[in-house]
């Protein structure tokens, strides 16, 4: 799928309609749960009342945040809830799905975030049963609609330093992408609850926004 992501030429089909229609472009953070899509929204925003959580599960509403130059989007995860039935975790992945169908003309990125080490743990137990790892399905459906991914590889203080290369380079091959992991601009290391990597994301963030905002004539 790394061949195909031809965004430039997305965001400039894009131009016409959206002269007509001057929305902020949203960016739209997504992950299964209790990967830290919170602390990267607590950290973005600086919001306390953001929940963060030990436990899966905590985020149960798609909650947008306004952040000048676009619209932050907090996403409930995908997958596992703790104490959430089956058919509960089902609609919200529907709900999350149809979000982002619904939305995809006026997403600019998409923050994808995994907890790396159970990434590679998780990818195996679904292939085992020979079904399509939410994870990856999740990285499909996002660049299948054109959205320009930022995978963001969490919790990487549980992952020895000398091991991460190898490790970047196992979720390059998952994604279908070519390793070495840093040739591809999309994937960024981190350490969020300490803080580690916000920067980095920031940056891409902004990159594609204003990317995004150019093609389509706003400002
Ligand atoms: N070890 C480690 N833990 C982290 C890191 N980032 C976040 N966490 C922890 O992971 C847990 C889940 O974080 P959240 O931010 O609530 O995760 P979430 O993806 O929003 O979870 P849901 O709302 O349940 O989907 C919390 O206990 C965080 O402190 C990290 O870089 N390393
Ligand atoms: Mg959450």
């Amino acid at each position: 799928m790394c061949e195909t992501m031809d965004f430039f030429e997305r965001y400039k089909n894009l131009k016409e309609k959206y002269e007509e229609k001057k929305t902020k472009p949203k960016v739209i953070v997504v992950g299964r749960s209790n990967v830290g899509k919170s602390t990267f929204v607590r950290l973005m925003t600086g919001r306390k009342d953001i929940r963060v959580g030990k436990k899966p599960g905590v985020t149960l509403k798609i909650n947008e945040y306004d952040m000048g130059e676009y619209i932050l989007v907090d996403m409930p995860g995908f997958g596992y809830m703790a104490g959430l039935p089956k058919k509960v975790q089902e609609k919200i992945k529907d709900e999350i799905v149809h979000y982002i169908e619904e939305h995809a003309d006026e997403i600019a990125a998409a923050v994808q975030i995994i907890d790396t080490k159970s990434f590679f743990e998780i990818v195996e137990r679904w292939k085992g049963r020979g079904e399509i790892p939410i994870d990856l399905e999740m990285f499909d459906f996002i660049t299948d609609l054109k959205i320009s991914p930022i995978l963001v590889a969490n919790k990487m203080d549980k992952i020895k330093k000398e091991e991460w290369d190898a490790v970047l380079d196992g979720i390059c091959e998952y994604l279908k992408c070519q390793p070495p992991w840093h040739q591809w601009k999309f994937i960024v290391p981190a350490i969020l609850k300490e803080g580690k990597g916000i920067e980095e994301i920031k940056k891409k963030i902004l990159e594609r926004v204003r990317l995004f905002k150019k093609l389509r004539g706003i400002e």
